[in-house]
């Protein structure tokens, strides 16, 4: 069984343990109650002495999608503990000062793991980042069920991953447009031409190619770099992972790439804003 199996069974047996504590129409009822409580407060109903939580509810910030539309390379900035391949990558694990810092070092978005065993995440880091940031923030995650996608949701999420390999075409459509019912952004990870297409085809507006080989581990950024033409100018374009160096970078600009996604050597740098300089210092 590939990693990637493996990780998706073991999501699987967790949602079902998550849906007997709040069942997929508790979690509904929760959206919509909050969703009532959010118009409220957009029309300046909330009172005084609320929870600023609520008045958070009201403040809507920029979608994912347009935090990687807008001119020049976007840099999403992932909040990650561990990974499968390289094991424990942050001993000493702040994940709200992590988020904060990349928010003061102005990154263009967040992407926090939620997945628990492999890549020990947290709902809890995922909720608290959301709430304590104004850019918009991915669930990364190995989604398979659509109570995850309402989890998201209710978590504070502005955009999820969903990953073309584990869901094919027929969940991966569903999920689009549970997903854009919710009004979250969904960034679609493929690893070749066909599952290209077949994001494009079932109107996937986010398509991220992962450089790290799923079997290997193995990075190569020529995959993103070779497969960036099949993506028209129309849909956002997202290269993923293995990324550390400020010509990698320019590389990929000048390949028409909207944004990078940046896990490990951001998670490794002592000051977040040095190192994002440090990245965008070839940038146009
Ligand atoms: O830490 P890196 O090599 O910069 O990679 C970040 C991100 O791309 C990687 O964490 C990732 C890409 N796709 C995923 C799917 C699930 C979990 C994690 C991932």
């Amino acid at each position: 069984m590939s990693i990637l199996e493996e990780i998706a069974r073991e999501r699987r047996k967790a949602v079902e343990e998550e849906k007997k504590l709040l069942s997929l129409m508790e979690l509904e009822r929760l959206l919509e109650e909050r969703e009532i409580l959010r118009k409220a407060a957009l029309k300046n109903e909330v009172q005084e002495n609320d929870a600023s939580s609520l008045k958070s509810l009201a403040t809507e910030g920029k979608s994912f999608y347009q935090a990687l539309a807008k001119e020049g390379l976007s840099i999403i900035g992932e909040v990650k503990k561990a990974s499968p391949s390289k094991g424990i990558i942050a001993e000493d694990f702040p994940y709200l000062q992590i988020a904060k810092d990349y928010e003061a070092a102005g990154i263009d978005a967040i992407s926090c793991l939620t997945e628990p065993k492999y890549f020990l995440g947290k709902d809890q880091y995922l909720q608290e980042i959301a709430h304590a940031v104004s850019v918009p923030v991915l669930r990364k995650d190995f989604l398979i069920d659509p109570y995850q996608i309402y989890q998201a949701k209710l978590l504070g999420a502005k955009a999820i991953l969903l990953i073309v390999s584990l869901l094919g075409e027929r969940e991966l459509k569903e999920f689009l447009s549970i997903a854009g019912k919710l009004g979250l952004d969904a960034l679609v990870e493929c690893h070749d031409e066909e599952e290209i297409r077949c994001a494009l085809s079932v109107g996937a507006e986010i398509i991220g190619v992962n450089n790290r080989n799923l079997k290997t581990f193995s990075v190569n950024m020529e995959n993103s770099l070779s497969l960036r033409n099949l993506v028209p100018k129309g849909q956002l374009f997202v290269a993923e992972s293995g990324m550390s160096k400020p010509e990698e970078l320019r590389l990929l600009e000048e390949a028409g790439v909207d944004g990078v996604l940046i896990g490990e050597s951001l998670m490794r740098a002592e000051s977040k804003k040095e190192k994002l300089q440090e990245l965008r210092s070839l940038l146009k």
